[in-house]
């Protein structure tokens, strides 16, 4: 049976790092199709310089020519914090208890993850896919994650054997291609007038630019 995959994030903007592992996280768990989320309001950061609306237009003109990507915007449209915990359990819910259904995350927000509400319970909705990061290596997890992920998790972390093992309450290591591409430099470098090309897809750059949303 075809899976099912989550990315959430804030996407603002998307860049080619976001895309290229979604690419090899559909491909690696064969999924028939991952969802791109924009969170809207999350716990851990102050707002995005794009509106909710304009980094759902950005993800569906970078994704506009790849059929096993789409974006979702169920998480804008909910009030309240935003919390990855209801995402699933609506995921869940809608799509029965033995769908496969997988989540992905970088490297980065992994080490985050004891932070995210009822993170435990994360586990027992889907199967994580973690993304390589430069800068957030595997070797350093010991040394940098709280403990409760180097006793909880870690341990329990499986780097991927056979294609499209999508198993409820699995953590796989996904090889992604490590590409050290990021929304903070790209608003940054988009600020002081400089180029952004090839990190971002050319029809994201021009709606950016149009809407000068990252211009001080
Ligand atoms: N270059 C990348 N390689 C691997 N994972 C990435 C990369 N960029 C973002 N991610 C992951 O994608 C998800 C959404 O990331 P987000 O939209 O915050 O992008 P970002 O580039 O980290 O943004 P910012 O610089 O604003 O924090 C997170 O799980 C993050 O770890
Ligand atoms: O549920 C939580 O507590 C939680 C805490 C931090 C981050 N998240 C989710 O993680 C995803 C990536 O977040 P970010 O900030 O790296 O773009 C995004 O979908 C957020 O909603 C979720």
């Amino acid at each position: 049976m075809a899976g099912t995959g989550l990315f959430g994030g804030t996407f603002d903007p998307i860049h080619y790092g976001h895309l290229r592992i979604a690419e090899e996280f559909a491909d690696a768990l064969a999924l028939d199709q991952v969802r791109l989320m924009p969170t809207a309001n999350p716990p851990h950061r102050s707002g995005a310089l794009a509106s909710n609306a304009q980094r759902l237009e950005m993800v569906r003109l970078a994704i506009a020519d790849n059929p096993r990507l789409a974006a979702d915007d169920r998480e804008l449209r909910r009030d309240g914090t935003c919390y990855t915990i209801d995402t699933l359990s609506e995921m869940r819910a809608a799509l029965g208890p033995s769908a496969p259904l997988a989540w992905l995350i970088g490297a980065d927000s992994f080490l985050s993850l004891d932070r995210w509400h009822r993170w435990r319970e994360l586990f027992d909705l889907g199967c994580l896919a973690v993304a390589c990061r430069p800068g957030f290596e595997l070797a350093h997890w010991k040394e940098v994650a709280a403990p409760a992920l180097v006793k909880e998790v870690l341990p329990r972390i499986q780097t991927l054997s056979v294609t499209g093992q999508v198993e409820l309450g699995t953590i796989r290591l996904l090889p992604t291609t490590p590409l050290a591409i990021s929304s903070t430099a790209i608003r940054a470098q988009l600020a002081n007038g400089h180029s952004a090309r090839y990190l971002v897809p050319d029809a994201v750059l021009d709606y950016a630019g149009r809407h000068l949303f990252y211009r001080i």
